[in-house]
């Protein structure tokens, strides 16, 4: 493995190395078991128990660490238990800053903190970079979590400043970016300054929704070997039939996210040449536009947009019928949802207010259908809720 030759993102993510399978299997085979017998009572194997490691996860977490970049990459049962196992590892009275616009689970963990545990969260405009500076204190501070770009409004964060801010000031803080928008195959936080770096699994890795998983990545051993005692103790390691599909789906990300976000893009210039105030940074008009050039080398394929009206926005939802209404994101099929009656609905409504996270938002997750199909969709039910004159086609 270590002599081979290192291909490109696209080939590395479909090639799954295998070289120990007894039987040359193409696919990595499901160890479903939760026991592995040993030879003697003092001679144990690699393996005694599921929680402690499974032959299946370990070759998805091997596969994950190659391309992640992560010096060790560790897969668990959500995007949230991946954040539960992060946070652990702060203790009461340290504090954590994080960005004002974030995924509503997210924000409900960093609360569930301040009440239980007294772990204070600083919520910051994680737009600009030096913002964070008045937060960080060398002793205090012990996380940075970033989302970029964030769920649900679209904004940007400088991982290499922010970091490098980070590390000058804080030298036991971690850095922790929330890759799950972009992806490794579009941004690579590790390789930017950031400690770790995990995901919802459940979206753009697997992508099909047909799983529940969380991945991290590490990019030391210190910091991988702390993140799998918290995972070993607490018992939420990924099982092997969800390691296998995570393993299966994660081999066609480039392919579904090189066609998701070109019909993304196509769909972002249709809703602004309709006047509508888009989110999404492969726009240029959004403000921070060149600073995700730098960071990332695509937009993705979620965005956001306002109509200006909320009961206007849930008659667009509801008239849609090719876009599902449904929570998440990085699936094969297109999704529409209103954040703030959903995804983020369990951010208290005086909150949402104060973080100008608009009512009348519409999240449009692109999936992988002809593109034609999306906008004709789109278009019917924007009409159809009175957002856009009806068009005659040519
Ligand atoms: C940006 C982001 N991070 C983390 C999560 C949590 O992931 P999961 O639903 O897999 O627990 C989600 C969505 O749920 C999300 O949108
Ligand atoms: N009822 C769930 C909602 C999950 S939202 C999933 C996803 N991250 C998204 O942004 O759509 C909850 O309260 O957690």
């Amino acid at each position: 493995m270590t002599d081979r030759k290192q291909y490109r993102f696209a080939t590395e993510v479909v090639t799954v190395d295998n070289p120990d399978d007894p039987h040359n299997a193409a696919s990595v085979p499901i160890y479903q078991s939760a026991t592995f017998k040993q030879k003697s009572a003092t001679a144990g194997g690699e393996y005694d128990y599921s929680r402690s490691g499974n032959p299946t996860r370990t070759h998805l977490e091997n596969h994950l660490a190659k391309v992640m970049g992560a010096k060790r990459a560790l897969a668990v049962t959500s995007g949230m238990s991946a954040l539960d196992v992060i946070t652990r590892l702060v203790r009461a009275g340290e504090e954590i800053i994080a960005g004002d616009d974030l995924y509503g689970g997210t924000n409900r963990l960093l609360s569930f903190l301040d009440k239980s545990q007294n772990i204070k969260t600083h919520h910051i405009d994680t737009t600009r970079a030096d913002a964070i500076l008045p937060y960080l204190d060398p002793v205090k501070t012990r996380l940075v979590l970033l989302e970029t770009p964030t769920n649900p409004l679209i904004k940007i964060a400088d991982i290499p400043t922010i970091s490098r801010y980070v590390h000058e000031k804080c030298p036991n803080a971690l850095v922790v970016v929330d890759n799950t928008m972009m992806s490794p195959y579009l941004q690579r936080p590790l390789e930017m300054g950031a400690d770790i770096s995990y995901h919802s699994g459940t979206k753009y890795l697997s992508g099909h929704h047909d799983l529940m998983a969380g991945v991290l990545g590490a990019k030391n051993d210190d910091v991988g070997d702390q993140l799998y005692y918290v995972i070993n103790a607490t018992g939420c390691g990924l099982g092997p039939f969800d390691s296998w599909l995570l393993l299966r789906g994660i081999k066609t990300l480039a392919v579904r996210m090189d066609k998701q976000q070109a019909s993304a893009i196509r769909v972002c210039d249709y809703l602004e040449r309709h006047g509508f105030k888009v989110h999404y940074p492969g726009s240029r008009k959004h403000p921070q536009y060149e600073l995700h050039k730098r960071i990332a080398s695509g937009p993705g394929a979620v965005l956001s947009f306002e109509t200006g009206d909320v009961g206007i926005s849930e008659r667009i939802v509801e008239a849609a019928k090719l876009w599902s209404i449904s929570v998440s994101f990085g699936c094969v099929n297109s999704l529409i949802s209103m954040p703030c009656r959903m995804s983020h609905a369990s951010i208290p409504a005086h909150i949402r207010a104060e973080r100008a996270l608009p009512e009348d938002l519409i999240r449009l997750c692109i999936g992988i259908e002809d593109v034609e199909d999306l906008l004709d969709d789109l278009a019917q039910a924007l009409e159809s809720a009175g957002a856009i004159e009806v068009e005659t086609k040519a």
